[in-house]
């Protein structure tokens, strides 16, 4: 299981900074959506240059002109960016064909799809799909495992977990064996970053070497 640092809500020198303190528990950076908007896609090529050994996303969540959004994401250096599962298919086969001309990779967001359409995404293997617990969800009905857990049931792929996990609802989720899991919050707004992630890394481990015992 991989670890994603979600870089959300702060500047490019916080985000560098962040992923600094934690860089040696954590395996992909994500570059989050939040920054993209505020700074663009330069915050993508600063936390490239500042990693340039880590897989950095781009959360563009792209919606529609998905040539220009993964053109520019790709050549900013992101290895991954993510479309929305809602977006029209032309629009998700437009990133897997820009991914594959790039040769990087495409994550398909699946923020409000039902089970028919996750059944309809299936067809696109060669992503990585996020079952997705969105911000507005979580203030309104708190941290859902059960929605995430729900989703798991659809995938077979390769799939991502995210929105508001923490070391609590890791010991559900890690044990249907995401092939990464995203964590925000619960790395960047701990009292100790560090402590954090080292924490969430080493139970990762724990939970995985209890799995191959
Ligand atoms: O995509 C996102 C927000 O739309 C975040 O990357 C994701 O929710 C992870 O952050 P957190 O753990 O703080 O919820």
């Amino acid at each position: 299981m991989k670890i994603q640092l979600a870089l959300d809500r702060m500047t490019v020198e916080e985000a560098i900074e962040m992923t600094r303190q934690v860089e040696d528990y954590v395996d992909w950076v994500e570059v989050g959506t939040s920054l993209i908007k505020e700074f663009g896609t330069s915050s993508i090529r600063a936390l490239k240059e500042a990693f340039p050994n880590k897989i950095i996303v781009a959360d563009i969540k792209t919606i529609d002109n998905a040539k220009y959004e993964f053109q520019l994401c790709f050549e900013a250096g992101a290895d991954l960016a993510t479309v929305m599962g809602v977006a029209p298919p032309v629009t998700i086969e437009t990133c897997l064909h820009m991914a594959a001309q790039y040769d990087k990779r495409v994550m398909v967001d699946l923020l409000n799809t039902n089970e028919e359409h996750i059944q309809q995404l299936r067809q696109y293997d060669a992503a990585i799909f996020c079952a997705h617990v969105s911000k507005d969800q979580q203030e309104i009905a708190g941290k859902q495992t059960s929605a995430h857990a729900g989703i798991r049931k659809s995938l077979s792929a390769e799939w991502a977990v995210a929105g508001g996990i923490s070391l609590d609802s890791l010991d559900i989720l890690a044990k249907l064996s995401p092939t990464v899991v995203i964590i925000g919050s619960a790395i960047t707004k701990a009292a100790n970053p560090k402590a954090a992630a080292k924490q969430i890394k080493e139970y990762i481990l724990s939970i995985e070497e209890r799995a191959h015992a």
